[in-house]
């Protein structure tokens, strides 16, 4: 095995729990001088764990979780030497997707045990003082994200019902978007601001998007009508424009003045307390194993 002190960064609750069994399966799997195992009990430990094992010189690190706990570990390591390793076991999982890791834990953990992973840099976002790595975004996809943050059904079905009451809650924003590519005011069904090309479960509406050409993919939609704003989901899932209202460029530096209260960050929920934000790439920021 190439890395000798592997540090395991495991949220037990994650994916229903499957953290406790991937914690049976590293004590199997790796001999016990290499490796040390951390399980948070909250939220910021996961972020409070990795700055430890980076003074602990940790050669790798591993997110053993979903997409909030693996938010908390790359946040940790922007400009660190030490890469991230991730062994997806939420519901969305979008940055491990894009990185074509396995989404069986033990094939997962078999991989980073083998050597099968390559390490590569890749971009990384910041919102004011919150980072990104997969997508953020403001308003329909937020609402979703909000919703689904106060069920306790964490699988598609669920993400599903949560899209379903979203079209019922949610109010278009008034939002002013100012880059070097595009200067908008007005109200908006949607901004979403992609690093990786997917969004979880599989699903992407910025498919070109990569995690090394120094730019996010954004869509913006228009405030239009449920009907229009239908058909251009629909044009998300055929990867078609469709629609005037629907609006693509490529970033790597935007301010927005929002007067939105809360916004999805890596499929979290997060209130907003600035109605400025900016947002900005950060170029190869973070060593990260690939498949
Ligand atoms: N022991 C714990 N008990 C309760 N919550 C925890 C614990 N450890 C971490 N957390 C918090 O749990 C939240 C959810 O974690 P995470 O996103 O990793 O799992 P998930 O919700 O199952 O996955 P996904 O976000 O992909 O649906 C995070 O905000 C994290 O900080």
């Amino acid at each position: 095995m190439k890395f000798k002190n592997i540090h395991f960064i495991i949220n037990p609750i994650s994916g229903k729990g499957k953290g406790k069994e991937v914690i049976r399966k590293i004590y199997s799997l790796f001999p016990k001088e290499n490796i040390k195992i951390k399980i948070t009990q909250k939220k910021q430990d996961a972020f409070d764990f990795t700055i430890q094992s980076v003074h602990e010189n940790a050669d790798l690190i591993v997110s053993c979780g979903g997409d909030g706990t693996l938010n908390e570990v790359a946040s940790a390591l922007i400009n660190q030497e030490v890469p991230l390793a991730i062994v997806p076991i939420g519901s969305g999982n979008g940055l491990a997707r894009h990185l074509n890791i396995s989404l069986n834990e033990e094939q997962a953990l078999q991989n980073i045990l083998n050597s099968k992973y390559n390490i590569e840099k890749i971009d990384c976002g910041k919102i004011n003082d919150t980072y990104f790595f997969s997508n953020a975004g403001l308003g329909f996809d937020a609402t979703v994200v909000k919703i689904y943050s106060q069920q306790k059904q964490r699988q598609f079905v669920g993400y599903l019902k949560c899209l379903f009451f979203s079209i019922f809650k949610y109010e278009p924003i008034k939002i002013s978007v100012n880059s070097k590519s595009i200067n908008y005011t007005g109200k908006i069904m949607m901004l979403n601001i992609s690093n990786s090309n997917c969004m979880g479960y599989g699903f992407s509406i910025s498919p070109k998007a990569s995690l090394q050409d120094g730019e996010f993919d954004i869509n913006l939609v228009e405030k239009c009508s449920w009907a229009m704003f239908s058909w251009i989901g629909i044009s998300f899932l055929l990867n078609k424009k469709l629609s005037k209202k629907r609006r693509q460029f490529n970033s790597s530096q935007l301010t927005i003045e929002t007067s939105a209260k809360y916004m999805q960050i890596d499929g979290e929920y997060h209130i907003l307390n600035s109605k400025r934000l900016q947002i900005s790439l950060i170029p190869n920021s973070l060593n990260v194993l690939v498949n």
